[in-house]
C-alpha cells in the first residue's frame, strides 16, 4: 500500500499521519514538546525538541501503519505559522524559537504601527502586530551577541517551523507563499520579499528562505534510509482550509485549537478588510490564491487553563457536560485574551476576564463560559468577513469540534450551518494533498474535493431575539477586558 506521509507540527505538539489514496489515516504519531514562559507574556519552544518529537512521531506512524519507506511517495509538511527560528549552517539553532504567541515585541510594533501602519497592511495585507514573525527576527539580531555580524555574513538562516523541519530533512532553505506571507516581510501582490520593509525592521536579505509553491519538489530527505520527496509545505491553517477542500471563492473553514482561525478563499482577488488578515491561501502551479484570515489566539487553550492552570476539570472534554448542565450562562462570561486579541480587536494590551460572578457560580458556568466565548470569538470574526463576503455555512476541524455543545452552540450564535468532516485531521490531511499533488499521487484539485465527506451538521435552534441579547452581553464583557495591561502598568 502507498501513502504520503504529512507532518504536522503545531503549538503544542508535532504530529505525523499517513495517508492513503482514498484519505484514509493509516497511521499517527504524536508527542507533546515543552512550552517555556521565561516571563509573563513570553513564549518560545525549543526547536531541537520539536525535531526529536517529530521525529518520534514518523516512527510510531510509520509502525502504528505497518508500512515500510518503501510505501512512503511523499512527506508533506504544514506547521505552527510565525514562530520564528534562525540556525547555522548545521542546523543548530542559536537561540529558542519565538513562539507566535509571543508578546516581547509588542512595544517595538507599537511604534513601528505609528509611522508605517498603513505601509505595512497595503504591502503585506496584516495588521501589524508582535505575532508575526519580522519583529520576532529583528529582537533576536539585535539581542543574541554577536548575531547580527553573523547575518550579515551570511552564516545563518531564518525560517518558520517548516523551513526549518525542510533544512533539517533535506538541507535545502526554502519556504512556500503561506508561510512566507506571515512574516509581514514578504510582498503579497509582487509575490517577493519587500526590500522597503526589511530595511524599516533592520533584516538581511540574505538570512531569508527561497519561497516557492506549496506543492513541489523542495529536496529529499534519506532520514528513513532511502531518498523520499519532501514535496508540500503550507501553515497550518492554510493547509486546513485545503483539507477541507475549500478550493472555490466563498468557502469558509474554522479551525478549532489553540486558537481559533477561520479563512475564506478569495480566489484571485485581494480583499482588504482593516481588522482581518489578506494573506495567501497557497501557490499552486505558480499561481496564488488569497485568502482573508480571522485569527483568534486562544480558544481550547482556555479549555486547557481550566485544566492545567485552575484545574477544575481533568479533560477537556469534561466541558461539554458541565456546561450541559445549566440552560444558560447566568450571565456569566469568559474573555479569554491571555495574550492580548487578535481578530478583529487587535488589542495588544488586553487581558484575559471573568465576569457575572455570584455566590452561585461554579465550576459549570466556568466551563460554559469558556466554550461559549470560543463560538462568541467566532462570531465577531464572521461578522468582520460577512462586511465583504457571504458566509453560508461554516466547515469546521481541529480538536474542539469533538465537543458537541460547543458546535451546537456556534451554529446557535452564527445562525448558520456548521458542518464537521469524517476527516478531523484536516491541517494533515491538506498538508498531504498538497505533497501527493506534486508526485501524481492524486491527479487534481476534482479528485480531492470528491473525497471530502461529511460527519454531522448542526443547524442553527436558537431564536434571534436570544441570541443577539447573548451577543450584546459578549460585546460589553470584550468592552472591558480591553487595554487592561495599559492599566496595570500606569497603576502598579
Ligand atoms: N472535547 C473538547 N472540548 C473542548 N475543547 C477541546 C476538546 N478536545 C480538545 N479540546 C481543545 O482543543 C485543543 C487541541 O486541539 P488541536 O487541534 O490538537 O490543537 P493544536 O493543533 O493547536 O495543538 C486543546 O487546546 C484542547 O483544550
Ligand atoms: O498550532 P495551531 O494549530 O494552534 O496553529 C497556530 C497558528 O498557525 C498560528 O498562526
Amino acid at each position: 500500500m502507498k501513502a504520503v506521509l504529512a507532518l504536522d507540527e503545531g503549538t503544542t505538539s508535532a504530529r505525523a499521519i499517513l495517508f492513503d489514496r482514498e484519505s484514509n489515516i493509516l497511521g499517527l504519531g504524536q508527542f507533546e514538546f515543552s512550552q517555556y514562559y521565561p516571563k509573563p507574556g513570553w513564549v518560545e519552544h525549543n526547536p531541537e525538541e520539536i525535531w526529536e518529537a517529530q521525529v518520534r512521531a514518523i516512527k510510531v506512524a510509520i509502525e502504528k501503519a505497518k508500512l515500510s519507506p518503501q510505501d512512503i511517495v511523499a512527506i508533506g509538511i504544514t506547521n505552527q505559522r510565525e514562530t520564528t527560528i534562525i540556525w547555522d549552517k548545521n542546523g543548530k539553532p542559536v537561540y529558542n524559537a519565538i513562539v507566535w504567541q509571543c508578546r516581547r515585541t509588542a512595544e517595538m510594533i507599537e511604534e513601528i504601527k505609528r509611522e508605517y501602519g498603513d505601509l505595512i497592511k497595503e504591502k503585506t495585507g496584516l495588521v501589524p502586530d508582535a505575532y508575526f514573525s519580522a519583529s520576532k527576527i529583528r529582537w533576536l539580531l539585535d539581542n543574541v551577541p554577536g548575531l547580527r555580524e553573523k547575518a550579515e555574513r551570511g552564516e545563518v538562516y531564518f525560517g518558520t517551523v517548516d523551513t526549518f523541519l525542510i533544512y533539517k530533512l533535506t538541507g535545502e532553505h526554502v519556504t512556500d507563499y503561506s508561510n512566507a506571507s506571515r512574516t509581514m516581510l514578504f510582498n503579497i501582490k509582487k509575490l517577493e520579499w519587500d526590500e522597503e520593509l526589511l530595511e524599516i525592521f533592520k533584516i538581511p536579505q540574505d538570512i531569508l528562505p527561497k519561497v516557492k509553491d506549496s506543492s513541489e519538489v523542495y529536496g529529499y530527505t534519506k532520514l528513513l534510509g532511502r531518498e523520499i520527496p519532501v514535496s508540500g509545505d503550507a501553515g497550518d491553517q492554510q493547509a486546513a482550509l485545503f483539507g477541507q477542500a475549500a478550493f472555490e471563492e466563498g468557502m469558509v473553514k474554522a479551525t478549532y485549537g489553540t486558537g481559533n482561525f477561520i479563512l475564506v478563499n478569495t480566489g484571485k482577488k485581494l480583499l482588504y478588510s482593516k481588522n482581518l488578515l489578506t494573506t495567501i491561501a497557497w501557490g499552486l502551479k505558480g499561481e496564488v490564491t488569497y485568502a482573508l484570515e480571522g485569527s483568534i489566539f486562544i480558544t481550547g487553550a482556555a479549555v486547557q487553563w481550566l485544566r492545567d492552570g485552575i484545574k477544575i476539570i481533568e479533560h477537556a472534554s469534561e466541558t461539554e457536560e458541565l456546561a450541559k448542565k445549566l440552560d444558560s450562562n447566568e450571565g456569566v462570561y469568559f474573555v479569554p485574551a491571555f495574550v492580548g486579541l487578535g481578530a478583529p480587536y487587535w488589542d495588544q494590551f488586553a487581558r484575559g476576564l471573568i465576569i457575572g460572578i455570584t455566590r452561585g457560580t461554579g465550576r459549570e458556568h466556568l466551563a460554559r463560559a469558556t466554550l461559549e466565548a470560543i463560538a462568541y470569538l467566532t462570531r465577531d470574526v464572521i461578522e468582520e468577513m460577512e462586511k465583504l463576503v457571504e458566509v453560508r455555512e461554516l466547515r469546521v476541524d481541529g480538536g474542539a469540534t469533538a465537543n458537541n455543545f460547543l458546535m451546537q452552540f456556534q451554529a446557535d450564535i452564527l445562525g448558520r450551518r456548521v458542518v464537521r468532516p469524517v476527516v478531523k485531521e484536516t491541517t494533515a490531511l491538506g498538508a498531504a494533498y498538497l505533497a501527493g499533488l506534486a508526485v501524481d499521487f492524486w491527479n487534481d484539485l476534482k479528485e480531492i474535493a470528491e473525497l471530502w465527506k461529511v460527519e454531522r451538521v448542526f443547524e442553527p435552534k436558537l431564536d434571534e431575539k436570544t441570541r443577539e441579547k447573548l451577543y450584546r452581553g459578549w460585546k460589553e464583557a470584550v468592552k472591558r477586558a480591553l487595554g487592561w495591561a495599559k492599566i496595570v502598568d500606569e497603576v502598579l
